[in-house]
């Protein structure tokens, strides 16, 4: 029996995006209400959530029954922080803060077992392998794990050409906060320089033959950029869900409840 086919990773090929929701409540009750609703992928924040290994490992296990296929961000690309994460069953990585052709190559090998890279050979304790029970596990992991980078800086924006060239990178995503941060417009990731860079980006993802990908933080946000043909777009996040439902049930009720959260959009 070999590894689990990522069902994320095959869909890249198809013409149809995939529409993903951000999930960072951090949490698996939460994670697996989210996990009916039919969202094509789901991102476990790794980075910007209160998320450690034992609780992405509870939500990849409170969604081990969803049509969703989680994406797990980690919160920086180190090696052992992957070994970690694939050993615990996921399969699609997202890599913040990528700038060069040479990180993406470091990032593929830590993703691979020899002889193709440096991964760790565990899978006789982990979730992954199903515990071992998975035969063939170790031949046939390598081919099932997708590894997607974030474009989020103006040097990132710069390489992504040679980014997108390194064999084993399965897509790039760009990170319009974090970008529109380095683009001197920190906490308005819609404004138009912002837009027209992440447009460009994800224009030159797609000529490069990989999977392009994005946070769009508002509805307007993300019809533009599926109209691009952008292949994986997260449409919002569960904290503004909650947040934005909230507030606007309070108001329904209180005339000074607040306002939601006016940092663009999600
Ligand atoms: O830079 C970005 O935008 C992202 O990488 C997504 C954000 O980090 C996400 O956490 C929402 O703020």
């Amino acid at each position: 029996m070999p590894a689990p086919i990522n069902i994320f990773k095959q869909r890249l090929k198809s013409v149809d995006p995939q529409i993903g929701l951000w999930v960072a409540l951090a949490n698996p009750y939460s994670a697996e209400v989210v996990g009916g609703l039919g969202f094509d992928w789901l991102l476990v924040d790794g980075e910007h959530a209160p998320n450690d290994l034992p609780l992405v490992l509870a939500q990849l296990q409170a969604l081990a029954n969803s049509t969703s296929s989680p994406v797990v961000r980690l919160p920086i690309g180190e090696t052992y922080l992957i070994k970690q994460m694939l050993d615990i069953g996921a399969q699609t990585l997202l890599i913040p803060m990528v700038e060069s052709a040479e990180q993406a190559r470091q990032l593929v090998r830590a993703t691979r077992y020899p002889p193709d890279g440096v991964r760790g050979v565990g899978a006789a304790l982990a979730r992954a392998s199903a515990f071992n029970r998975i035969a063939d596990y170790l031949p046939t992991a390598n081919a099932e794990i997708c590894l997607i980078l974030q474009i989020e800086t103006v040097k990132g924006l710069a390489a992504i050409e040679d980014i997108a060239a390194v064999d084993g990178v399965d897509g790039l995503f760009i990170g319009p906060s974090d970008l529109a941060a380095d683009m001197g417009h920190l906490g308005n990731p819609v404004h138009p320089d912002v837009r027209a860079a992440v447009d460009d980006g994800l224009k030159r993802i797609k000529a490069s033959g990989k999977a392009a990908g994005t946070l769009a933080t508002t509805p307007d946000f993300a019809d533009a950029v599926l109209a691009l043909g952008a292949d994986f777009v997260a449409v919002g996040t569960d904290v503004s869900l909650l947040m934005r439902g909230g507030t606007e049930l309070l108001r329904r009720f209180r005339s000074e409840g607040g306002e939601p959260g006016k940092g663009g959009g999600y």
